[in-house]
């Protein structure tokens, strides 16, 4: 396969020939082989395909939320190469059973490179995660979310010793419940669903509740040189907190892109953990992504129906979808001069491959796998739920700009592709093989560092 004169992230115009599942080349004039596909993507950009280290795909235990077949039609319409799915499914994933399982579900029905998370809890068993490729351990919850998978400090530090031994790294979902506030939570609430009043939610879940656990967490990582990942950063003081230090931060498009100035038009629907935060911390939020202090964007992809979101702000589950939208509000970002593509480029796909040691994934280059997206910066468009594909139906994002993948590459197969005149659409085959590049333990080494 050829991809034809799109311009990289940083300008330079080039063809990319595929061979297999690798890209073979980066250079100029490239000639087309006899019967090799030719994709024309003159006037537009070829960007490294995402890599979403945080998205709950809910199977087994959610399947009306999503499934992996959903979740990864949806990650691969959005431009998403490679996921990282949570534990906090039912069952949670947090022995060897529960990992065998999800990972035969992810082999047999995800269109998308996969990594697979191991969790803490009373009942977890490292010994055997650990002999498993697990991807990363988390997300560790410190508070209950979702799941209600919350642990004390102790068995958290317990598990980052074991993560460390181990050689892998620990994604932390930071809030500490004793500094919340009930009193936000007492009087009206408002109505069910979207008459909620879900500014209650962010004043219930305090930005200090974020930054206190985060510290902590940094300082228990410090402690034993292993590598701690903050996931979903919702404040500048939680990034801040990571500044200088060896642990890394991840921030969602929800709190870049929503604030409690949205709370009105979503009621429950923006209901999450942590919550939309007041828009002068969405804008210092958006300015660390702009400067380089935020490491990663993942999605925090957690689907749940309309029908669960439909009701009290305190009996509404937690979470939004968003696997699908996160390239594309990002590019929109661009268009807007808001952010540049390299930037994009460094928070979706390099960083989180180098942080979390995908060293054939995240950049164009020959030898790396070939998960590549076609995008045309010229072809914004509405976000609408009824295009979009997770099973969920719904986004917080509705009628905000995003530019969408014309077609999505999942190492050399195409995954995703839309007829840009007719605007038919149409995806691949499951990709069947664990994108984790780091060897279960005991197990054979392949030249291929254990995928
Ligand atoms: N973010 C959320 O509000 N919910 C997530 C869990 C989580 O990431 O904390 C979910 O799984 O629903
Ligand atoms: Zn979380
Ligand atoms: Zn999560």
């Amino acid at each position: 396969m050829l991809i034809t004169g799109g311009a990289l992230a940083d300008g330079r115009v080039r063809d990319v020939r595929i061979d297999g599942e690798t890209i073979d080349a980066v250079a100029s004039d490239l000639e087309p082989a006899a019967d090799e596909r030719v994709i024309d993507a003159r006037g537009k950009h070829v960007l490294p395909g995402a890599i979403d280290v945080h998205v709950h795909f809910r199977e087994p235990g959610g399947l009306q939320k999503e499934t992996w077949k959903t979740g990864s039609r949806s990650a691969a319409a959005g431009g998403v190469t490679t996921v990282v799915d949570q534990p906090n499914t039912d069952p949670p994933t947090v022995d060897g059973g529960s990992f065998d399982a999800k990972a035969a579900t992810a082999a047999e029905d995800s269109l998308v490179d996969y990594g697979i998370n191991g969790g803490v809890t009373a009942a977890w068993r490292p010994e055997e995660l650990f002999d498993r490729p697990v991807f990363a351990l988390g997300e560790v919850f410190l508070a209950d979310s979702t799941g209600e998978m919350g642990i004390e400090m102790d068995r958290f530090e317990d598990a980052l010793d074991r993560a460390t031994a181990a050689g892998v790294p620990v994604t932390v979902h930071a809030e500490d419940a004793d500094r919340f506030d009930p009193d936000a939570l007492s009087g009206d609430l408002g109505g069910v669903g979207r008459r909620a009043r879900s500014e209650r939610w962010s004043a219930f879940r305090t930005p200090d509740a974020e930054a206190a656990a985060v510290e902590r967490a940094v300082a228990a990582g410090e402690d034993v040189e292993g590598h701690v990942h903050i996931a979903h950063t919702s404040t500048p003081e939680g990034i801040d907190a990571t500044a200088g230090t060896g642990a890394t931060c991840e921030v969602t498009p929800h709190h870049l892109f929503c604030s409690t100035d949205d709370c009105d038009r979503l009621g429950t629907f923006g209901r999450m953990n942590p919550p939309l935060r007041d828009p002068d911390r969405r804008a210092a939020v958006f300015e660390r992504l702009r400067d380089g202090r935020v490491d990663v964007v993942a999605t925090d992809h957690a689907p749940h129906t309309a029908a669960e979101k439909n009701r009290t702000l305190t009996e509404a589950p937690s979470g939004v979808p968003g696997v699908e939208t996160m390239l594309p509000l990002l590019l929109a970002a661009v268009r807007r001069d808001e952010l540049t593509l390299e930037r994009v480029r460094d928070v979706t796909a390099r960083n989180p491959a180098s942080i979390f040691g995908l060293e054939h994934k995240g950049a164009i280059e020959a030898g790396r796998d070939a998960d590549l997206v076609v995008v045309d910066l010229e072809d914004p468009s509405d976000i609408r739920a009824a295009a979009l594909h997770s099973k969920c139906r719904w986004t917080p994002f509705e009628g905000m700009t995003g530019v969408f993948p014309e077609i999505t590459i999942v190492r050399g197969h195409v995954a995703y592709e839309r007829d840009t005149v007719i605007g038919v659409e149409s995806f691949g085959d499951p990709i069947g093989e664990n994108a984790r590049a780091r060897d279960p333990i005991g197990a054979v080494d392949d030249a291929d560092g254990g995928r």
